[in-house]
């Protein structure tokens, strides 16, 4: 660490630097259950939240890593509209995202370390890990290539795409497990999976991956291993079946 720094003295702001009551990145997260995004009113019980959108996004934003070639990763290319085109960033969740943390970066901090960040701190305050934080991401000037998994692809399709990002089988489901104990499906970007739920409860008609979304815990791990989650019990089981890759590796984490 050189000293000044100004990246890491706003990023450690943002992290450590919180006041309950303002409108710091954790008073988006903070409870778990927050949802604002302004299109879809963002009150109420919609069944979704910011913290499950933010999770995704940084995945699918660094889903596009080619180990291989080093080109991709977690850049903030998400933030591009021909990049969320693609069938495989399905949703609205990454323009909720961005709507928020984007704001959060400065000349000093890059979009990309502020997904970084939101995703910290989700799982952090939620019930989760510290994970631990390192900032200086540099934000791509153009979409990458495509790059990110789809639950209609075979199992092999799935481990061989996780290879590409940099990552083992092992390591594969305990992503894929850890962070679907956030959030779920939703009827809108997958209406041939989840159909409209009619819940006043989740007037957005997700299909909850398990009863404790807005918490990290196994408790997805425990829905699948007794087939009571919502996902594998009331929709089509075989176009998810994530779910299975986790059963039958025994849910580590
Ligand atoms: C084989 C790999 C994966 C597949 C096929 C997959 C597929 C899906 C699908 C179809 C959804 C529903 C999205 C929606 O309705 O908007 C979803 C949601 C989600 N995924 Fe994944 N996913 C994978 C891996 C991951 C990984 C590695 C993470 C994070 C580490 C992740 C985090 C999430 C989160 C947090 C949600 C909930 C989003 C929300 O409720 O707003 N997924 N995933």
């Amino acid at each position: 660490y050189l000293w000044p720094s100004p990246m890491l003295d706003e990023l450690e702001s943002l992290l450590y630097e919180i006041t309950p009551g303002t409108t710091g990145i954790a008073s988006f997260i903070q409870p778990c259950d927050t949802f604002s995004f302004a299109s879809t009113g963002g009150s109420g019980p919609t069944g979704r939240s910011n913290a499950a959108d933010w999770i995704r996004t940084a995945y699918h934003d660094m889903a596009t890593h080619n180990i291989a070639d080093g080109t991709g990763g977690l850049d903030a290319s998400i933030r591009f509209a021909e990049e969320r085109a693609r069938a495989e960033n399905v949703g609205d969740g990454f323009v909720n995202t961005l709507n928020v943390l984007a704001g959060f970066a400065t000349r000093y901090v890059s979009i990309a370390d502020t997904l970084a960040l939101g995703t910290v701190m989700a799982v952090e305050f939620c019930g989760g890990p510290q994970i631990p934080f390192r900032g200086g991401r540099v934000d791509a000037t153009e979409p990458n290539l495509p790059g990110v998994p789809e639950p209609e692809q075979t199992l092999d399709s799935h481990i061989a795409t996780f290879a590409k990002q940099g990552f083992t089988q092992d390591e594969m489901i305990g992503l894929v497990a850890c962070g679907h104990t956030f959030g779920g499906v939703q009827h809108a970007p997958f209406p041939d999976i989840v159909p409209e739920l009619n819940d006043p409860n989740s007037t957005e008609s997700v299909a909850h991956f398990d009863s404790t979304n807005t918490h990290f815990d196994n408790n997805m791990c425990v829905a699948v291993l007794y087939e009571s989650s919502h996902i594998t019990t009331s929709v089509q089981r075989n176009r998810v079946y994530f779910w299975h890759h986790s059963k039958s590796t025994g849910c580590r984490f």
